[in-house]
């Protein structure tokens, strides 16, 4: 018997009704956050993907402070936003591991409408052998640090969103790294991921305040820090890394702005990286009913192409061990 066109008609019907239903339930509500004559507070503001970002707020017309350790390259940050921009930056040289450094810093450059969170250090080595102090300074700059910050600047930021109500931004520079355990980088993805719990939580903390917090994803990064890093990365770290395409500076700044004006949670940065994000969604905030609707009409499909990444990395370090054993022999 053929089916009743009637039935025919629930194939349109269904999936609209589902985005419906979406629409109304995605949770935090959607807001855009805007970034011109506001202040946007950027730490690791003096080189890389902080320095893109902090340059192309400025450019869009934000009050932009920036702080870091090193004095000298502060400075040269600071001539470079200028020239690039004919705007002047704040800076501040502070180590974010300081936790009273930071509160002074931020009392003394006012209330922030969006606290980006982007200071990071990454040494990676397999865990045997790298040393506790390292582990622990990576530990400590990429976590401790953004918890210093928030702490230190969230009683202003509530204060200002409700004199101005407008709402305010935390965003926290994760990494692919952050979705995703890659060898070499157990201390590094660990202090990652942990900034996925915290922003998690916080979201819950300061919805009420209109602060939207956002994660940042990016893949390989051609910065001053990545230089460093690929001198000391492990064989099989590089070989998984290369599974996500690099990017430029610039280009990491333009994804993450728009993605904090936005007001998302999850801000992916290349293509690989969105897949990274509708796999990895789990109990995250989602404020787009359409990512939200993406994300559960491809779960499985998402799962099975985890499964064959992680298949072939696997089989990567499964050929490298093969090949250094002969080697020995
Ligand atoms: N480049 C990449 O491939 C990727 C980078 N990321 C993340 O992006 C962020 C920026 O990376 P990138 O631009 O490559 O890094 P860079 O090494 O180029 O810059 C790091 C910035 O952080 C500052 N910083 C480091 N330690 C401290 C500290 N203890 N206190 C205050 N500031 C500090 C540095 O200044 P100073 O040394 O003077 O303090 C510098 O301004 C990091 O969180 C990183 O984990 C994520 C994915 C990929
Ligand atoms: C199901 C879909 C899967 C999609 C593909 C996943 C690819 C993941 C690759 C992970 C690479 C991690 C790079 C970290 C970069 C970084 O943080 C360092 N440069 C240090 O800063």
């Amino acid at each position: 018997m053929a089916p009743s066109p009637y039935l025919l008609l629930l194939i349109p019907i269904l999936p609209i009704f589902f985005l419906l239903v979406l629409a109304l339930i995605v949770r935090p509500r959607p807001s855009k956050i805007p970034i011109k004559g506001r202040h946007v507070f950027i730490t690791g503001g003096s080189s890389g993907i902080g320095l893109a970002i902090a340059r192309l707020a400025a450019a869009e017309g934000a009050r932009v402070s920036i702080l870091a350790r090193n004095h000298s390259r502060l400075d040269l940050a600071r001539n470079a936003i200028r020239l690039a921009t004919g705007i002047d930056v704040a800076v501040y040289s502070v180590d974010v591991r300081d936790s009273e450094a930071v509160a002074r810093a931020i009392e003394d450059a006012g209330p922030i409408d969006v606290l980006i969170c982007n200071q990071g250090v990454f040494l990676p080595q397999g865990l045997e052998k790298q040393e506790l102090d390292e582990i622990k300074f990576m530990v400590d700059v990429n976590l401790m640090g953004t918890f210093h910050l928030i702490k230190a600047a969230l009683p202003g930021m509530k204060l200002r969103t409700r004199e101005i109500d407008l709402p305010a931004s935390i965003a926290i520079m994760s990494s692919q790294g952050g979705q995703v355990g890659v060898y070499g980088y157990t201390a590094y993805s660990a202090s990652k991921f942990a900034l996925r719990g915290l922003a998690e939580a916080l979201q819950h903390e300061v919805i009420a305040d209109k602060i939207y917090v956002s994660l940042i994803f990016p893949s390989d990064t051609e910065t001053p820090g990545l230089v460093e890093e690929i001198r000391r990365r492990p064989e099989i770290t590089k070989i998984i890394a290369r599974s996500s395409g690099g990017m430029t500076a610039d280009d990491v700044a333009k994804k993450s702005l728009d993605g904090i004006k936005a007001g998302r949670f999850f801000i992916p940065c290349n293509f690989e990286g969105f897949m990274l994000s509708v796999a990895t969604a789990g109990l995250s905030p989602q404020s787009s009913f359409a990512a939200a609707f993406l994300e559960i009409s491809t779960a499985s499909i998402m799962r099975f192409a985890a499964l064959c990444f992680q298949w072939s990395w696997y089989s990567a370090i499964e050929n490298w061990h093969a090949k250094n054993l002969s080697k020995r022999s």
